[in-house]
C-alpha cells in the first residue's frame, strides 16, 4: 500500500508514518488537500495528514477540507510526540541570536511561543506548509538570517544546525495524524502500537431548536458512551451555523451507537460517518 503524507521529506506526518507503516513505500505531498486529493483520485491507496495538537488543538485545513470538500473515511489515528527544535544553516550557527526570520508550520510556530517572544522578539514568523519545508528552505538560503522550527529528523535531512533544543512551550506536547482512505476497511488493530476504537461523527444541528445540543449528548450520555472530543466547526453557510465533530471512545457496534445516530436524526440532525477506526500510541 503506498502511503501519502506532507511532505517534503522528514515532516512529522512522516515519522508517523514511518511508525505506522514503516514497510510500505510512502510519497510526499506539498500541502494536506493535495495528499488528500491524491487518494481520492486513486493515486495512492491512503494518506496521513495532521488533525489536532495537544497545545495548539484542531488543524483546520484537514478538518474543514475532509468535510466540505473531499469526504473520504477515516481509517485509523497515531498518535506522535512532538520534539521542536530551532535550527540554523551551520553558517548562522555562531550567531543565531541575529536570526530576523522564523519559518515554520503555523502550528508549530503556536507551539514556541514563549521561546519566540521572549528569545527572538521581534523576529518575523513566517507560515509554511510544514515545519521539512521550512528547513529546506533555510537550507536554500545560507546567507539569509533565517531559521526555522522542525524536528531532529530535518535538521538531519536538509544539514541544519540545531542551536536550541526541545523550545516548545509546554512538555506534553502530542499530535493526533489520522490515515484516509478510499476504501472504509479500518487498519488492522494487530500492532503493538494499537490503543483503542474510536468512531468520529459530524452533527449538523436543526436551526433554532433549543435544547438540541443537549440533546444530542444525552443520546450518547444514557447509553453510557463516553465522548473524547466534541468541537464546533463553521458550517460556511452563514454565520452562527456550525457543525459538531464528535468522537467517540468506542468501536462501531450493531446496537448502541446506530442506536444513538437514530436517536440523533430523529432530532432533525444531519450526522456524516467520518470513519471508526483504530488508534495507535507512538
Ligand atoms: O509540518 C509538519 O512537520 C507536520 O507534519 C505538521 C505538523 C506541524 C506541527 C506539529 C505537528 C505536525
Amino acid at each position: 500500500m503506498r502511503i501519502g503524507y506532507l511532505g517534503p521529506k522528514a515532516t512529522f506526518t512522516e515519522a508517523a508514518v514511518a511508525a505506522l507503516f514503516p514497510s510500505e513505500p510512502r510519497q510526499p505531498y506539498a500541502t494536506i488537500p493535495d495528499c488528500i486529493d491524491a487518494v481520492a483520485a486513486g493515486e495512492i491507496e491512503a494518506a496521513v495528514v495532521p488533525l489536532e495538537n495537544a497545545l495548539e488543538g484542531s488543524v483546520n485545513l484537514t478538518l474543514d477540507y475532509l468535510i466540505h470538500e473531499q469526504p473520504l473515511p477515516i481509517i485509523g489515528e497515531i498518535v506522535v510526540p512532538i520534539e521542536q527544535h530551532f535550527m540554523v544553516h551551520p553558517y548562522y550557527a555562531p550567531h543565531w541570536r541575529e536570526i530576523k526570520e522564523v519559518y515554520s508550520h503555523s502550528h508549530a510556530i503556536a507551539q514556541c511561543r514563549k521561546f519566540l517572544h521572549t528569545v527572538l522578539k521581534g523576529a518575523k514568523q513566517v507560515p509554511t506548509t510544514s515545519t521539512s519545508a521550512a528547513a529546506k528552505f533555510v537550507s536554500e538560503h545560507p546567507h539569509l538570517p533565517v531559521a526555522a522550527i522542525a524536528n531532529r529528523l530535518a535538521a538531519s535531512e536538509y544539514g541544519l544546525t540545531i542551536v536550541q533544543e526541545n523550545i516548545h512551550d509546554y512538555d506534553y506536547n502530542h499530535t493526533r495524524f489520522i490515515v484516509v482512505s478510499r476504501s472504509r476497511q479500518p487498519l488492522s488493530p494487530d500492532s503493538p502500537l494499537y490503543a483503542g476504537d474510536k468512531t468520529t461523527i459530524v452533527v449538523m444541528l436543526p436551526q433554532d431548536q433549543p435544547g438540541a445540543l443537549h440533546q444530542v449528548l444525552s443520546a450518547f450520555a444514557w447509553r453510557r458512551l463516553n465522548l473524547t472530543k466534541i468541537e464546533s466547526r463553521p458550517a460556511k453557510t452563514g454565520l452562527g451555523n456550525y457543525f459538531f465533530i464528535i468522537d467517540i471512545d468506542a468501536p462501531m457496534d450493531d446496537v448502541l451507537i446506530p442506536g444513538a445516530i437514530a436517536e440523533i436524526e430523529a432530532l432533525g440532525c444531519t450526522v456524516q460517518l467520518l470513519g471508526s477506526y483504530p488508534y495507535y500510541f507512538v
